[in-house]
């Protein structure tokens, strides 16, 4: 049963004051009309494309009783509002009002909430988290690109779902038990005031570097969003873990403490709180020597990739804050799991060579992901990327770039193309590596890459991750990176996948 089922509240119960002093009750809420059903508050939201206002008409008919929006939206469904019995809430900021107003309609949420930002991470750290709650015997969920995960299984549509949806959700699991909570903060959810309805505990930041400078205006606004999530919507009393390594570490946990919060930094720099002090990669794992609270501490980590320890330590560091114990949590790291589709070993020839599926998506993501295979990898890099379409554009020669400069050998293919035309993206991401072999299929081009691999070699297959589909228009085709990885070393090394 959903977790709103046959329940009513008014206005006044939800924190809404509507035009003209009047209260009324309603049965659910909505912020696409499609979703209106009798007795409804409609959210018409100022949008990207066009202002949900513009739907008050059609929400009407289908028999809202109360519509929330701002003072534009009011004035462009004016007629239609003047024609209705509808109570009318204008609010300033109303995306923020409908997130207060969907989590006082759930009313519940796990105790222990802890939401992480920065561009890339964000699903390693909540996945982490939730594994080492779980590893110390709570009952915990990730939630973010990857769904829910963890002791309560759901898809979701977003990173961070809009306020009805993520709220019904997080009702839903504390309806099933679980306590503990560990969720992503996207630009786009935290400048849409996504997850303002959340009580949190921790908060978490990883890295900030390009990306969806389609949506944000520049890279400032970029970091302002990511910036809310400590300025905005962690309480004063909550807590901050802080990756101070990278660009704009230093000034997020600058203005988390200004804001209050408990912070703890992470990171190689030596005034790191949690501080990483030496590494070593084997072929399959790699042992992290840290210190925390003057203690010095050594840990194997089943996970390929520098850049996981650094999310392992953010992750460690939000369930110490949580109010974990420090020793029980560096107890669990050995435990951790590779997440779906990041860092994560999908086949291997038979002559040993490795085949690395990852979700790299940009250019920062791309170096990276490259760099840290590096250390594991004996014989040469071998990397296959491509870019999405309707996607920051901006990116595409910047991928190439960061393949050619971290790769050895290189192949440019498809990636999600949706509306675009699939040539015109692999031709943008070519300009950065003009010595890349472009193949347009993207079974094709893994067949090739692996049937390229030599003993000691590694190939990364970057871009999908976990994804299982390849969208080209507006048709979902089934595919899948580490499927297509198997069936091409079996096809090569006469194997059953
Ligand atoms: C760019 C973006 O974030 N758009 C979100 C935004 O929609 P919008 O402003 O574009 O909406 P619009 O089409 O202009 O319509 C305005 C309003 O009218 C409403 N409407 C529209 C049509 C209709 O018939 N009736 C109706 O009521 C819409 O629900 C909307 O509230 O507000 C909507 C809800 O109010 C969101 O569903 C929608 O997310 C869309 C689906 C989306 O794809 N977002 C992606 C880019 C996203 O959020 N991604 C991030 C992470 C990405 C990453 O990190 O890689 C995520 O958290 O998933
Ligand atoms: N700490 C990190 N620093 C740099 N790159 C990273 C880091 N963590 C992960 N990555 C790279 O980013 C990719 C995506 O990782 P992950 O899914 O955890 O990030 P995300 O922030 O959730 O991404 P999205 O915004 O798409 O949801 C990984 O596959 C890896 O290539
Ligand atoms: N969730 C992100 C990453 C998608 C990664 C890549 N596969 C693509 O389609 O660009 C987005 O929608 O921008
Ligand atoms: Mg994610």
């Amino acid at each position: 049963m959903a977790a709103d089922a046959g329940q009513t509240q008014t206005l006044g119960q939800l924190g809404l004051s509507a035009q003209g002093g009047r209260d009324v009750a309603i049965t659910g809420l909505a912020v696409d009309s499609r979703d209106v059903r009798d007795g409804f508050l409609f959210a018409a939201m100022p949008g990207t494309r066009v202002h949900g206002a513009e739907f008050i008409q059609y929400a009407l008919r289908q028999g809202a009783v109360a519509v929330l929006t701002d003072a534009e939206g009011a004035k462009i469904a004016a007629d239609d509002l003047a024609d209705s019995d509808a109570a009318v809430v204008i609010a300033e900021d109303p995306r923020q009002a409908l997130a207060y107003t969907a989590s006082l309609w759930f009313g519940r949420q796990p105790r222990v909430m802890a939401a992480v930002t920065g561009t890339n991470g964000k699903t390693s750290v909540a996945t982490f988290l939730r594994q080492i709650w779980m590893l110390v015997g709570r009952e915990a969920v990730n939630l973010g690109t990857t769904g829910v995960e963890g002791s309560y299984s759901a898809p979701l549509m977003h990173t961070t779902p809009e306020p009805i949806t993520l709220h019904r959700m997080l009702a839903e699991v504390t309806d099933e038990g679980v306590t503990h909570g560990a969720m992503e903060a996207s630009s786009h959810g935290l400048a849409q005031r996504r997850l303002d309805g959340v009580v949190l505990k921790v908060g978490g930041f990883t890295n900030l570097t390009q990306d969806h400078l389609d949506y944000h205006h520049d890279f400032e606004e970029y970091f302002e969003a990511k910036a809310g999530l400590f300025t905005r919507v962690l309480p004063p009393d909550a807590s901050a873990v802080i990756n101070i390594d990278g660009l704009r570490g230093e000034d997020m946990a600058e203005l988390a403490a200004e804001r209050g919060l408990d912070v703890l930094t992470v990171g190689s720099h030596e005034e790191a709180e949690l501080c990483i002090l030496n590494r070593r990669y084997d072929a399959d794992s790699q042992t992290i020597r840290f210190s925390f609270d003057g203690e010095v501490h050594q840990v194997q980590l089943n996970l390929i990739g520098g850049f996981q320890a650094e999310n392992v330590l953010v992750a460690a560091g939000m369930a110490i804050l949580s109010g974990e114990d420090p020793d029980e949590v560096f107890a669990a790291l050995p435990a951790l799991v590779t997440v779906h589709g990041r860092m994560e070993l999908a086949a291997r020839r038979a002559n040993g060579a490795a085949v690395f599926v990852d979700y790299a998506h940009t250019p920062d993501a791309v170096a990276t992901a490259l760099k840290a295979l590096r250390p594991h990898v004996m014989g040469r890099l071998i990397a296959v990327i491509g870019a999405g379409g309707d996607r920051d554009r901006t990116k595409r020669p910047l991928m190439g770039e960061a393949a050619a400069q971290n790769a050895d050998v290189v192949f440019v293919t498809d990636d999600n193309p949706r509306s675009e035309d699939p040539a015109a993206i692999r031709q943008a991401v070519m300009l950065g590596c003009p010595e890349a072999t472009e193949v347009a299929d993207r079974a094709e081009a893994i067949l090739r890459a692996v049937d390229a691999l030599q003993p000691g070699d590694a190939l990364l297959i970057a871009g999908k991750g976990h994804e299982t589909g390849q969208i080209v228009g507006d048709t979902v085709f089934p595919f899948d990176d580490s499927e297509q990885a198997s069936v091409a070393v079996s096809a090569l090394d006469g194997r059953l996948p």
